[in-house]
């Protein structure tokens, strides 16, 4: 019997739009999931809203103290190069030993920073912004000299830290060693140098009461403990060699250098000092010279209070009468700087900052691309310190006179320094560079480095990483999702579609 086509019709008709619908439904709510799938992935996993931390440290130097406002984001604390530095205060006055006579001085100095710092962190996150106090070699003096009134210092400044609404941590005199240690951290993390196979860079700071040498010897052991750093820093060994000289600061070189003048001349109180500009004349006590422990005795032989200098700008015998505060006569190990204080053969690059950079860029000498030549260097030098003084005066009225008259000494001085203290050849200046910031904002110095110790921002070994970025994490669900939906719908089209269209009923 041939069916019936006409009283099929009814049943047939209905059944498929019931099936359609349902799969429309179906579908419908598969794509509903998987939308929610994607919204999901996206929302879980974007980032949080910017949580930025803030450390304060202030630097305590034998001249002067700054304030230096670290910020980093929060969720990336343990990576290389994500501290800014958001702000420096110069704080007025003397560095803090300078207050030996009025020692609450010394906390009263920095107040006017620690406001700074407020009005820069947000309030509500004063409470767990860490601020630290590390001195260096001006309180490493007093405390040789007095170590009551150094105490005394150093309780006052406390007072003033401990009044800020800041997460005080400390104030303390810090080691010559970490003093080199941290700038070392500092322009590697900086330059990031521990996430690299390349090598480390060398750290040259150069201070007012001391100055440090620190990089990786190619030599090892490094053969006196003293000058001896272990680091294990992102899963790798660093063995690291560091010295400070003490007294060997800019400013204490000068004096050692003028009592060293004194002790060689017929010890009249007229001085014709080389390391001045022709026409320069400083009156100085005698007394002021002899006031800490880098120069030992020989005041009470002198029969006059007062030293009268006078310029006459002659480079190579400034560098001559430098040359002997550095004592070369003796050395117990392989090789030496000078004064018998382990030196292993320089290498690699380094960096030199704070005074070694002042001083420099001052001579315009830092900002061609790649180091200046030390012969041109030397001749530089040579030319300004032969330069009468009142032309110098007149040419930067702007530069405080304390260093425009020593800018002559520094220069030299730092050139005998690096040259016959430390032993940079001709070819060996080329792998320095004399740096007053490290990245954009950061300023190279000890301050930075540290900070990432003490709030340990520096892991020993490699964080864990995640497999994906963010982005691509997010992009790959998204493009699974589609694809889910794709094949769903496909597959809806596959086994659904040719049946009714067969059926002609589409
Ligand atoms: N613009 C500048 N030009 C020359 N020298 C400078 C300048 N600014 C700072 N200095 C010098 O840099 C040195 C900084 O040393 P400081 O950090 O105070 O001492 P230390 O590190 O030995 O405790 C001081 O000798 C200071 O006079
Ligand atoms: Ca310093």
């Amino acid at each position: 019997m041939v069916p019936n086509i006409h009283s099929a019709l009814p049943v047939t008709g209905t059944k498929p739009r019931t099936s359609r619908k349902a799969l429309l439904i179906l579908g419908f709510l598969f794509a509903l999931a998987a939308i929610a799938l994607v919204a999901m992935a996206v929302s879980q996993n974007k980032p949080l809203p910017k949580n930025i931390k803030y450390g304060i440290v202030l630097d305590a130097g034998s001249s002067h103290t700054n304030l230096y406002v670290y910020e980093w984001p929060a969720e990336k604390e343990n990576d290389t190069g994500v501290v800014h530095q958001v702000e420096v205060c110069k704080v007025e006055g003397l560095g803090i030993s300078g207050y030996s006579q009025d020692t609450e001085k010394a906390g009263l100095s920095l107040q006017r920073c620690m406001k700074r710092a407020q009005e820069v962190v947000p309030e509500h996150q004063h409470r767990e912004t860490p601020v630290y106090l590390g001195a260096t070699a001006g309180m490493r003096l007093l405390s040789l000299q007095n170590r009551s009134i150094a105490d005394r210092v150093l309780s006052a400044v406390e007072k003033t830290l401990r009044s800020s609404p800041f997460n005080f941590q400390g104030a303390r005199v810090i080691s010559g060693q970490e003093e080199g240690a941290y700038g070392w951290i500092t322009i590697n993390y900086l330059l990031g140098n521990f996430k690299q196979v390349t090598g480390t860079s060398g750290a040259l700071d150069l201070g007012g009461a001391s100055t440090q040498i620190t990089f990786v010897p190619d030599q090892e052991p490094i053969e006196s403990q003293e000058n001896s750093l272990h680091f294990r820093l992102y899963g790798k060994n660093y063995k690291v060699y560091t010295h400070s000289f003490l007294c060997y600061g800019k400013d204490q070189a000068l004096r050692l250098k003028l009592a060293s003048d004194l002790q060689a001349s017929v010890r009249a109180p007229d001085l014709l000092d080389p390391c001045f500009h022709p026409g320069y004349l400083r009156i100085m006590n005698i007394s002021d010279l002899y006031t800490n422990p880098c120069i030992a005795n020989g005041e009470q032989q002198l029969p006059f209070t007062q030293l009268h200098l006078q310029g006459n700008g002659d480079y190579q015998r400034c560098r001559m009468t430098i040359q002997k505060i550095f004592n070369t006569s003796h050395c117990p190990y392989s090789s030496c700087s000078f004064n018998g204080i382990f030196l292993p053969p320089l290498q690699g690059e380094f960096g030199a900052f704070s005074a070694f950079y002042f001083v420099m860029n001052f001579l315009n000498l830092t900002t061609e691309k790649s180091p200046v030549p030390l012969d041109k260097v030397t001749s530089t030098v040579e030319r300004f310190c032969s330069r009468p003084w009142h032309k110098v005066k007149a040419e930067f009225p702007k530069i405080k006179e304390k260093y425009l008259s020593e800018y002559c000494f520094s220069g030299t001085y730092i050139l005998s320094l690096l040259e016959n203290g430390y032993g940079f050849t001709m070819e060996k200046w080329q792998s320095i560079q004399f740096l007053g910031k490290v990245t954009l904002h950061v300023d190279a110095g000890w301050t930075l480095g540290y900070m990432l110790n003490l709030t340990n921002m520096i892991p020993a070994e490699k964080p864990p990483t995640r497999p994906l970025s963010h982005a691509s994490y997010v992009g790959l669900m998204v493009f699974c999702s589609l694809v889910l939906v794709a094949v769903l719908l496909l597959s809806w089209l596959t086994f659904h579609k040719p049946k009714c269209l067969q059926k002609g009923l589409i």
